[in-house]
This record gives C-alpha cells, sequence and structure tokens, in this order.
C-alpha cells in the first residue's frame, strides 16, 4: 500500500479522497487545526492530521500538494530536503523565482502538475524545437473571480458579456491571483517562462465553465487549444480536471 500526504484540505483534497485509487492510502493530512477533529473522526484514526509536514514521523510516497501557493511557500523546500517526493497543484508558487531556485536546489523529487490544463507534454516537446510565441486566456464565470483580485479591476456583480480585465505577464496572474491563475504558471514553465507567456483573463456571465484557451506558434507550426473544464461544485475557482490530475499523480504512485 502507498502513502500519501495531503497538504490541504478543501475542495481539491475532498475530491482527492473520494477518488483515491486501490493500492493507495492517504496517511497524513497537513490541515488547520480547526480542521483535525474532523480528520480524526472521518478516518477513523487511521489519518494522521498534521500542522507541518516534518512532524510525520514516518515516510511519505507521495506529497500532494492541494493547498495554495502559500503552502508551497512554506513548507515546500522542507520536503525536497527530507528527499521526499513532493508534486505541486499550486504552481504559480514558482512565479516567485528565489522560491524556484530554492525548490529546485533541494533535492528530493519536484513534480508539477498539469492541474486544470492539457497539452503540456505538447508545448514541452515544441519547446525543443523553438517556440516563438505563447499566449494563455482563462475565462471563468463572475462566481469563479468572486474573492480574487479581480473585484479591484471591474465590477464582477455589474457585467453583462464577456469582459478581459487583466492583460500582462504569466510571472504577474500567478502572484496577483493565486487561487485563479496557476494554469498561467503551468503553461509558462512549460513553454516561454513567466515573462514572454503573455496572459488575459476574462470573466464571462454566460458560462458556468473554466474555460483556458493556449495559442502556441514555434519552428514546429501551430497548436490552438480550448478546454472547457467544468469546475468543483465545492468551489468553482478549481476545475475537476485540476483534482483530477492529482488523482492521476496517485494512481501512477499505485503503478510504481
Ligand atoms: N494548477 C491548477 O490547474 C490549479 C491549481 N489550483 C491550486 O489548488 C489550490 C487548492 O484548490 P482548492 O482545494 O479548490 O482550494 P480551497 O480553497 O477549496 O482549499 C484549499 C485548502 O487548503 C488550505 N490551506 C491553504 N494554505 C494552507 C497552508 N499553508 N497550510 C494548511 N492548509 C492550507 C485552506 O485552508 P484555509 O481556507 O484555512 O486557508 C483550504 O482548506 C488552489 O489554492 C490553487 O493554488 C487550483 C485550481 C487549478
Ligand atoms: O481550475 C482552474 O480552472 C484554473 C485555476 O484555478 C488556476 O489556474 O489556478
Amino acid at each position: 500500500m502507498k502513502k500519501v500526504m495531503l497538504i490541504g484540505y478543501g475542495a481539491m483534497a475532498q475530491a482527492v479522497i473520494e477518488r483515491l485509487p486501490a493500492n493507495v492510502a492517504i496517511g497524513w493530512i497537513v490541515a488547520r487545526e480547526s480542521h483535525h477533529q474532523a480528520i480524526l473522526a472521518r478516518f477513523h484514526g487511521d489519518v494522521t492530521p498534521l500542522v507541518d509536514p516534518l512532524a510525520c514521523e514516518g515516510v511519505p510516497d507521495l506529497v500532494l500538494e492541494c493547498a495554495s501557493q502559500q503552502a508551497v511557500a512554506q513548507y515546500g523546500e522542507a520536503v525536497l530536503r527530507r528527499g521526499w517526493h513532493l508534486a505541486v497543484v499550486s504552481t504559480g508558487a514558482l512565479a516567485d523565482s528565489e522560491l524556484e531556485t530554492r525548490l529546485l536546489n533541494a533535492g528530493g523529487k519536484l513534480t508539477l502538475l498539469a492541474g486544470a490544463v492539457a497539452g503540456i507534454d505538447g508545448l514541452s516537446a515544441a519547446k525543443e524545437g523553438g517556440l516563438q510565441r505563447v499566449t494563455y486566456q482563462s475565462r471563468k464565470s463572475p462566481a469563479s473571480w468572486r474573492g480574487s483580485y479581480a473585484e479591484q479591476l471591474i465590477d464582477l456583480g455589474a457585467v453583462k458579456e464577456a469582459q478581459i480585465f487583466f492583460e500582462g505577464s504569466a510571472r504577474e496572474a500567478a502572484r496577483l491571483f493565486p487561487a485563479n491563475a496557476n494554469v498561467a504558471a503551468t503553461v509558462a514553465l512549460g513553454g516561454v517562462g513567466m515573462d514572454d507567456t503573455r496572459v488575459q483573463l476574462m470573466v464571462d456571465p454566460a458560462t458556468k465553465r473554466n474555460t483556458h484557451t493556449l495559442h502556441v506558434e514555434g519552428l514546429f507550426g501551430e497548436f490552438h487549444l480550448e478546454l472547457s473544464g467544468l469546475p468543483l461544485a465545492s468551489n468553482p475557482k478549481t476545475s475537476t480536471l485540476a483534482a483530477l490530475s492529482a488523482v492521476r499523480a496517485c494512481r501512477e504512485l499505485a503503478q510504481c
């Protein structure tokens, strides 16, 4: 049985727990103390709640971050320094180049999950031949942008038609919208980097989906990809596919 340490106990973590493959068990959950009683009760004591990954007395086969960019900054380096395998979904944390360097030099094994988008394998392959232009657009409902920096840029309640409210680099997008623009960072890391990946963020009152549009031009030719994902019912910011990419990481663990 492979044992996973989950970081986070929100919408994505719940979706992962519900879909956990056979031969994989959650051994530990790093969560705020307010969740610890609920975790103990739900798993009948078989899962240890922690406030810090380093309080773990065992060795997880995988540490699966499903929490926040802030959690990656807080725990990522220490987890890797222990020699553990860390899979990160809050990839936008790497928009902080100093943190990125520390994570890459910490040892262990760092996996960046594809999250809510597809095509990262093709983008990385295209990069081998030379890329000329990568643009990424995210289109979500007003509900998905609520509670984010978008509220300072646009009146989400008054939007009547699809509107771009942010244009900039992937680095700016990932840092300004930590719960909404990790895909921008994922695309950047697979392609032309944080500063050269151009990003548009859009609010669309007519949609209930999270739509990710990727346009890539290079010496290989070009591709255009549009992925229209259903958000998790428990968090409209987060696409179901992002949670499934974390489940997939657990399945790969079960197979090795
Ligand atoms: N790469 C991708 O495609 C995507 C990545 N994401 C990333 O996944 C993250 C999780 O998504 P989701 O589950 O829907 O978000 P939720 O807000 O539903 O859940 C996040 C949970 O993690 C907890 N948490 C955050 N930081 C810490 C920390 N430092 N220590 C302990 N617990 C922490 C939160 O607690 P509290 O509420 O108390 O802070 C909350 O319970 C997002 O924040 C985003 O960064 C999301 C979608 C797509
Ligand atoms: O889940 C999504 O659609 C994308 C998302 O929140 C992110 O990129 O952080």
